[in-house]
């Protein structure tokens, strides 16, 4: 065909593969220090740390931009070998690299600094105790059911972590736009969304969300019911949004924590097996041990000595600030990963180890790739490995092969239980997942100015989740800012794709490891079959489009919210008829209505304790 090429571009492929060696090898040692530095820094949070972080990531930079603009140089059009093709084309967005030095800085010290405010922000009492959010914010929200103890929290974390971070949250958007903008893309939104490499990535979203906001609006009804029942009509409108702190987690983004007000047979099997995990003496390293040893029963690889020598499956009790925010470890070195978390003896937890595992396990599947390629097939993948185990994990008949639960009934009432206590986690979740990036997208394209960033949030919060503030917001808040993911400015749709394509994987491997019966009670527990699939997607990494590793594990190419509505078809039939039964309207229709405040919490906070005593008399003493 036409030799097509740009005048004065490189097109000798040989050269380019050089390039790529030298690029390669000397990129695992400039990310290995990078990375032992960031680590340190998150494991010890101090200002020597974060110094020697913020120089190695000035060095990293400066890697990346100068290999960056060697690939720059070649035309690959007429390449034979698409890898070296694929690789080029990543390295020539040199993301943050490309602002100039002093914009760079200021960049990684912002980041960092929003990073610190939120791992360090806590909440005190009058009386001089102060909470952390990990763990004692979030067990007071998990399991208080004081509205005003739960607003406290609630409203105390934003004002400690949100509200501190609303200026370096400006700065910030801008420098990640001009970054952006430097490697041609509109915005940094428009970089992000680049990584899926999907032009209808939007649109299939959207779609996605079409199809699955039925469940969730039966849900919202069923649930708003229940906290309807016990916290009273002051403070739930049957026809209204949810105030956003009884839910049973800090931001509302699972509901797990309110099982036991949602319970549908609380007389049939129990699903929760943190009882038995601490009756029975578990700790964070039996945890650990206990995912790995489900991941090698599939015949996927075991965690490596390094593993267990250098994590930190603990918050430290020696003093030491850490991020306490979970997060698994590549040291781009093939030997060294690790994960860092606060791991508290709760199922919660256990999901979330099998989560983290997940992480690491695509780290060593994927070690011996070039390092452009030691990602996920898109982000969604990376986020999805370790939940696909964990549905398995979950279900009744495997916490009670491990000796989490002692009885387990095979009937309807015990299938609805397991099925919403899923569906607390899974099908609540998907709102949040949606509007996260929906929020920041229209923030880096300027459809959201700073001037509206809250309100704007509460307007997605509203639109999606169904919630509204308990107090009244203003754009003095950043709410937005009191979820780890916008301070650390890390992507978050990557977790609404990961709850869809996770049932589509579990459906594929359960076909694999021959399981009958409906989706939900599914253990693929000790099938090679199903490991097989997983661990052959994973070898792939990032080296070929994500389209073609769905392929490989679900024999279509395209993101599908059917296996999900499969695995929950006979807790959403039970909860349509239970609505109609309660003749409980789908969504919030008085979008305007705002629970009662207590006057005085809000202007006198420090009266939470006298307040429950003495309401009366403070409300005489005013009037
Ligand atoms: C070096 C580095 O940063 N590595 C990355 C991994 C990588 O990119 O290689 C990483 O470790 N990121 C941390 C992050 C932690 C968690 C998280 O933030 N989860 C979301 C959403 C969610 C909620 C419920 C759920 O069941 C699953 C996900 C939230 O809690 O809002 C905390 C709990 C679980 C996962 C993570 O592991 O994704
Ligand atoms: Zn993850």
């Amino acid at each position: 065909g036409q030799i097509s090429f740009t005048p004065g571009k490189n097109t000798d492929e040989l050269d380019a593969k050089k390039l790529l060696e030298e690029y390669n090898s000397t990129a695992e040692v400039v990310w290995n220090t990078y990375t032992e530095a960031s680590w340190k820094y998150n494991t010890d949070i101090n200002e020597a740390n974060k110094k020697e972080m913020l120089e190695r990531n000035l060095e990293m930079a400066a890697h990346t931009l100068k290999y960056g603009e060697k690939a720059r140089q070649y035309d690959t059009a007429d390449f034979q070998d698409a890898s070296v093709k694929r690789i080029i084309k990543k390295l020539s967005d040199i993301e943050r690299a490309a602002l100039p030095s002093a914009q760079l800085e200021e960049y990684n010290t912002l980041l960092s600094n929003m990073e610190t405010k939120y791992s360090v922000a806590e909440v005190c009492r009058e009386n001089g105790t102060c909470h952390p959010l990990d763990p004692d914010l979030q067990k007071i929200i998990a399991e208080s059911r004081d509205y005003d103890e739960l607003l406290f929290a609630w409203k105390g974390w934003r004002d400690a972590s949100g509200k501190k971070i609303r200026q370096d949250y400006m700065r910030y958007v801008e420098l990640a736009n001009k970054a952006a903008t430097l490697n041609g893309h509109s915005d940094n939104g428009a970089f992000w969304r680049s990584l899926y490499e999907t032009p209808t990535f939007e649109e299939d979203l959207e779609m996605l969300w079409t199809e699955l906001e039925p469940l969730y609006k039966n849900l919202h009804a069923y649930v708003r019911r229940a906290l309807y029942n016990k916290y009273g009509s002051n403070y739930i409108n049957l026809k209204g949004p949810i105030p956003a702190h009884l839910l049973g987690n800090m931001w509302a983004q699972t509901w797990s924590g309110i099982m036991d007000l949602v319970m549908p047979y609380p007389h049939a099997t129990q699903v929760d097996a943190t009882p038995a995990m601490v009756a029975k003496g578990w700790n964070a390293t039996r945890m650990f041990q206990e995912s790995d040893s489900f991941f090698t029963s599939l015949g996927l690889l075991p965690m490596p000595k390094e593993f267990w020598d250098k994590s930190m499956l603990e918050k430290p009790s020696d003093g030491r600030q850490v991020v306490c925010h979970a997060s698994a470890w590549d040291f781009y070195n093939r030997k060294d990963f690790r994960i860092k978390q606060c791991t508290v003896v709760t199922m919660d937890d256990l999901i979330t180890v099998h989560h983290e595992m997940g992480h690491v396990q695509y780290f060593l599947q994927y070690k011996d790739q070039p390092v452009s390629f030691r990602d996920g097939a898109n982000p969604g993948f990376h986020e999805a490995i370790g939940d696909v185990l964990a549905l398995s994990v979950s279900t009744p008949k495997h916490l009670q092969s491990i000796g989490l639960l002692d009885k387990v009934e095979n009937n309807q009432e015990s299938d609805i239980n397991f099925l919403m206590s899923m569906a607390l986690d899974k099908i609540a979740f998907l709102p949040f997942g949606y509007l996260m990036d929906q929020w920041r997208w229209k923030v880096f394209d300027g459809r959201i100015p700073s001037t509206e960033y809250n309100k704007e949030w509460w307007n997605l919060r509203m639109k999606y989740q169904g919630l509204c503030p308990p107090v009244t917001r203003t754009e003095e808040d950043f709410d937005p800012g009191a979820k780890f993911h916008i301070p650390a400015n890390v992507p978050y749709v990557r977790y609404f794709v990961s709850f869809v394509i996770q049932f589509q994987f579990q459906k594929a491997l359960c076909d694999a490891a021959k399981h009958v019966g409906p989706l939900h009670t599914c253990d693929i527990y000790k099938s090679k079959e199903a490991g097989k699939l997983l661990g052959d997607v994973m070898k792939l990494g990032f080296s070929k489009p994500w389209p073609e590793a769905m392929t490989m594990i679900t024999g279509q190419p395209k993101m599908s919210a059917q296996p999900l509505m499969e695995y929950f078809k006979p807790l959403i039939q039970w909860l349509e008829e239970q609505n109609n039964k309660n003749n409980d309207i789908r969504g919030w229709p008085e979008y305007d209505w705002k629970p009662s405040t207590n006057f005085f919490l809000n202007f006198f906070p420090e009266t939470k304790g006298a307040m429950s005593s003495h309401r009366g008399i403070y409300f005489v003493l005013l009037l």
